[in-house]
């Protein structure tokens, strides 16, 4: 048996909790008048009212005890002092310095660490300010007034849980944004209606490594830099980063002038109140960012030394261990009567469930009781309307909080006397029910009576304050931070740490590689790989039917694709399935391109121009004349007379990125000549394969229009499929690609060949404004 389960508190629990199981809270506040008046507690400009709890003054004693015999006190205390309580990643958890006064010290291996916060603090606030008052212009000169934070998990949950619940104090002239999901609609959703050119991006991530934040952060870095130009110097104008990794933060592009730090010791949980707070800050102003870490700080102090008795987040932790481990309650709902306070539940779910969803010992030993329930909830009015039926007349004992306010940001007529005598209300008919005879004294029938009962006693804490300030939501989540570290003490596990997210990461990043290197043979139990090979399927089909459409749904721009032939010139946008086509011959220069292809493309809007050049290119630009067109292609502006940023590829190139599904692929366009492009993890590489030696003459001499003309259709086919396996075995790619016009003219394809489509030349058009390929 645990440590735990043989403390004295805990067996004396033990033996208290059926007297307790059968009783009702009716007998319990029949028998004890007293009682409202004594359990509660008041802190931080929070009441909070605990006596519709199944406990008696004997259950706060054995609790009290439990957290005596635990050592809850002097956890804290090591907490406090800096001391490295994250074990299992040797470091301090001091939070509690980001909301410290300047005057304060606190020493993390000798070092006290407030000057460091505050100074932090003061570079936030200069940034904040200059957006505040149009100061911040982007690219463009206009001022920045969309911000939008890029980030997950502590990194996002927090900063988007206080600007809702904070947005009544906010500049209503800014827009603010939150990007999290790797899911591209988060970004494309987020940037939708957005200027980049008055866009700032927030990227904030401790460790500046995290896969989904990361993606789109480069995501939002193709989509401004499509819009400026392709400018690198427009990235020190749109992007700041909030990390604890300077190098990785550099290596971004972003310099360390445009970083806002904070430390290791800060988890990502608890980090909303350091410069992950920076789009808080923006949106409400340095001086009501102050106010919140105040009421931050004013909840630490009253945890550091109010008695047990009385300290709010001890008596919250103790009663969640009382029910989680005593009643077996599973779940916690979090209640706010507040629609400013809409994200806190999600908020509180990392924050509680991220940190007590442990089953070892700090010592490493398997727990014989249960740890962190589930935190759930909505706000109310709205829940009552759908699962609170659940909590008053289901099998499950669900533990409440409700929090409320006694004076609304927004009064009107009744609004706020109807809200707030529902949560009353809500804790009250849980609380004490409707028993049988009530509801047959009502006239209810004997049939449906039994419907009616609400057993009640179902426990739940009233948390109340005066008004939704930003001090009062900084010592709401200190209270919560406590508490569940309070639960963590008694367990006797970290609440710092969080291994738990790592197995399926790592997963995933073995995934990811399977999917895009479609060849790769899957090693999995039989479920994972049946699911791999489902999707590698579907991934297919829609690369192949989907070439038009696909890329215009995720492309983060419209982009104008223009295919250059030696017959036509083809041209498309993003969005639109239409098709335009001139003709041209060995005449075409590219002015007369661009003259006959603007009445064909009249009234289409578009913010970038890719071009599939048939001919060789060197750093991105046009190496030289092509054979089959006409002169003054080489140096030709095409960004100046489009009025729009460029990318310039080689055509073979352009279709190869269209037709690529990951991993290693070998692209050749059967055409006028042999169009060859290999791409291997996403990097493609134009290649001259075309004019290699080959029997007596070269290559494109036997597989090109010429061969085919000469040789006829047999022999062609013949040569074709040699000089497939021949690159094939060079080359070793996972699957070959044959585009052109002239891959009609084949029958059957040699193994691990697929078949293109010239439509994928304008989806690879797309691409190139999608990722850094
Ligand atoms: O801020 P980062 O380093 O990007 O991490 C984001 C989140 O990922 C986690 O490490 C794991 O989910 C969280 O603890 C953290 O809040």
């Amino acid at each position: 048996m645990s440590a735990l389960r043989e403390k004295a508190a805990w067996r004396a629990l033990e033996a208290h909790q059926p007297e307790l199981d059968k009783q009702h809270l009716r007998d319990l506040f029949a028998a004890d008048p007293g009682r409202a008046e004594r359990y509660r507690a008041d802190a931080a400009g929070w009441k909070f009212d605990y006596s519709r709890h199944r406990v008696n003054d004997q259950t706060l004693e054995h609790l009290f005890a439990l957290a005596r015999e635990c050592g809850v006190e002097a956890r804290r205390d090591a907490m406090f002092a800096g001391e490295k309580v994250n074990v299992t990643e040797q470091r301090a958890a001091l939070h509690i310095a980001l909301r410290a006064p300047a005057r304060k010290v606190i020493k993390v291996d000798g070092v006290n660490v407030v000057p460091e916060v505050h100074g932090v603090l003061k570079r936030m606030a200069t940034l904040a300010n200059a957006i505040r008052e149009g100061r911040w212009l982007g690219f463009s000169g206009r001022p920045i007034r969309n911000i939008v934070n890029v980030g997950i998990g502590g990194s996002d949950l927090g900063p988007v849980m206080a600007y809702e619940a904070l947005r009544h104090y906010s500049d209503r002239k800014l827009q603010l944004r939150f990007v999290s999901n790797v899911d591209y609609t988060d970004f494309a959703e987020a940037v939708h209606d957005l200027r980049p050119d008055e866009t700032l991006f927030i990227i904030a991530s401790k460790t500046f490594t995290t896969l989904e934040t990361m993606t789109n952060a480069h995501s939002a870095r193709d989509w401004l830099m499509a819009a400026a130009g392709g400018d690198k110097k427009a990235v020190a104008k749109h992007f700041v980063a909030l990390s604890t990794n300077e190098k990785a933060v550099e290596d971004f592009g972003i310099s360390t002038d445009q970083m806002y730090g904070f430390w290791d010791w800060v988890g990502g949980r608890y980090s909303m109140d350091s410069s992950i707070g920076l789009s808080t800050m923006i949106a409400i102003g340095p001086d009501a960012f102050a106010e919140m870490l105040a009421g931050f700080h004013a909840m630490d102090e009253h945890f550091r030394t109010a008695p047990l008795e009385r300290n709010l987040p001890v008596i919250m932790g103790l009663l969640g261990v009382w029910y989680t481990d005593f009643f077996n309650a599973e779940t916690q709902a979090v209640l706010p009567y507040e629609q400013y306070l809409k994200r806190f539940p999600a908020y509180l779910q990392q924050l509680t469930m991220e940190s007590n969803g442990k089953h070892v010992t700090l010592e490493g030993r398997t727990v014989d009781y249960q740890t962190g329930p589930v935190y759930w909830g909505e706000p109310g009015t709205n829940g009552q309307h759908s699962f609170y039926q659940l909590i008053h007349q289901g099998t499950r004992l669900i533990p409440c909080d409700f929090v409320g306010f006694a004076q609304s940001l927004n009064p009107s007529g009744r609004h706020h006397d109807l809200l707030i005598a529902n949560v009353i209300a809500q804790a009250e008919a849980l609380a004490f029910g409707k028993t049988l005879q009530q509801v047959k004294d009502e006239g209810i029938s004997d049939e449906l009576a039994p419907h009616r009962v609400f057993e009640g006693n179902r426990p739940s804490t009233l948390l109340l304050a005066d008004r939704l300030t930003p001090a009062a939501l900084g010592s709401l989540i200190a209270l919560y931070e406590h508490s569940v570290f309070t639960q963590a003490a008694i367990w006797n596990i970290n609440p710092f740490d969080q291994w738990g997210v790592e197995l399926g990461k790592q997963l995933a990043l073995r995934v990811v590689d399977e999917i895009e290197s479609p060849r790769k043979p899957l090693n999995h139990d039989s479920a994972t790989n049946a699911t791999i090979a489902w999707y590698r399927k579907a991934r297919r089909k829609t690369t192949a039917e989907g070439a038009v459409s696909t890329p215009a749904a995720t492309s983060p721009q419209r982009v104008l694709v223009i295919d250059i032939g030696g017959s036509h010139v083809k041209a498309m946008i993003s969005g639109n399935a239409r098709e335009v086509e001139i003709k041209s011959d060995r005449t075409l220069t590219p002015e007369t391109m661009i003259k006959q292809l603007r009445p064909a493309i009249r009234g289409w809007k578009y913010d970038a121009v890719s071009i599939g050049y048939p001919g060789p290119l060197l750093h991105d630009r046009i190496a030289r004349d092509p054979y089959n067109l006409g002169k003054g292609w080489v140096g030709f502006d095409f960004a100046k007379a489009f009025g729009r940023p460029v990318k310039i590829i080689n055509d073979a190139a352009m279709q190869a990125l269209g037709s690529y599904e990951g991993g290693r692929m070998l692209f050749l366009g059967l055409g006028t000549g042999l169009g060859t492009a290999f791409i291997v993890d996403g990097i493609i590489e134009p290649m001259e394969l075309a004019h290699l030696p080959y029997k007596k003459g070269t290559f494109e001499d036997y597989v090109g229009s010429r061969g085919l003309k000469q040789l006829g259709k047999k022999k062609w086919h013949a040569h074709v499929f040699d000089v497939v396996g021949q690159l094939q075995a060079a080359l070793e790619p996972d699957y070959v690609v044959l585009g052109g016009g002239n891959v009609r003219h084949l029958e059957t394809l040699p193994e691990g060949v697929r078949r293109g489509d010239n439509h994928n030349a304008f989806a690879g058009g797309f691409r190139l404004w999608e990722n850094k390929t």
